[in-house]
């Protein structure tokens, strides 16, 4: 469902990701983990047709991003971890958008739902700036939803939502899978991603370090007794270069 091929980006002289290659499959959750600065962001942003990459291709069920952004995009959806939202227009209003923008044929039975999923209901002809931070959150992730993307790309989409929120976040996600989409998020909350992501993809200063199941990160990186995935993340990102 996602291919990146020797994805490269530089700012001048500086790296941000460098020679990057990996694969997620339908059905798939991958934890994209990694240290402040290691190029998660980056390459989501590349994904999603964002940022240009320096080099390298980026395949979203096999639309490449530069070559036919608007195929790509079509089958994406990407939630950044400071979502805009459009302040003066409502809830539901930025449903409509999404629907208009992506010619979604059941608005009013679809967004409803997710709008009761997310525990929106009420909130659905509030303007975005009286909306809390958890809100405005849930309001993305709503939008991305709509159009019934095959990839979801969610940067630290956990961070500012509530207990409940979390756990329907987490459950909406582990869906998404069993339909045969795929899914990235980022997070820096290893226990929360624990028991969700099927893969870690370990990043650190742009380079692949792991990408494999919780299991073979286990395998790879810790020792026995000390198998968190919190003591895998710190022996993976000391550990240094490509290791699978
Ligand atoms: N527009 C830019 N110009 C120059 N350098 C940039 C730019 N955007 C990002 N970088 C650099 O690229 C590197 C990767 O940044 P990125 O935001 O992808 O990291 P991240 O893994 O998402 O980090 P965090 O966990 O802090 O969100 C960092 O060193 C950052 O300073």
């Amino acid at each position: 469902m996602l291919d990146v091929i020797d994805y490269h980006k530089a700012y001048g002289d500086f790296v941000a990701v460098d020679s990057l290659s990996f694969g997620v499959e339908g059905g798939q959750i991958v934890g994209l983990l990694g240290p402040n600065g290691a190029g998660k962001t980056t390459t989501m942003r590349a994904i999603a047709g964002i940022i240009p990459p320096t080099r390298g291709q980026l395949k979203v069920d096999g639309f490449e991003i530069t070559a036919d952004p608007v195929g790509a995009k079509k089958r994406l959806a990407y939630v950044p971890d400071d979502p805009r939202l459009f302040e003066t227009l409502t809830v539901w209003e930025h449903l409509q958008f999404i629907a208009t923008a992506y010619e979604v044929p059941d608005l009013d039975v679809y967004g409803q739902v997710l709008l009761e999923k997310f525990e929106l209901t009420e909130k659905r002809d509030t303007l975005a700036q009286e909306l809390s931070r958890g809100m405005r959150q849930k309001v993305a992730i709503c939008c991305a939803y709509l159009h019934r993307p095959r990839l979801l790309l969610l940067d630290e989409p956990l961070t500012g939502l509530d207990p409940r929120g979390i756990r329907t976040m987490k459950q909406s996600l582990v869906e998404q899978a069993a339909l045969g989409n795929a899914v990235v998020i980022s997070s820096h909350l290893l226990s929360l991603v624990e028991g969700l992501c099927t893969h870690l993809l370990i990043v650190n200063r742009g380079k692949k370090l792991f990408l494999g199941s919780p299991e073979e990160a286990r395998t790879a990186f810790s020792n026995v007794g000390d198998d968190s995935l919190e003591e895998v993340f710190f022996r993976a990102t000391e550990a240094g270069e490509v290791s699978r």
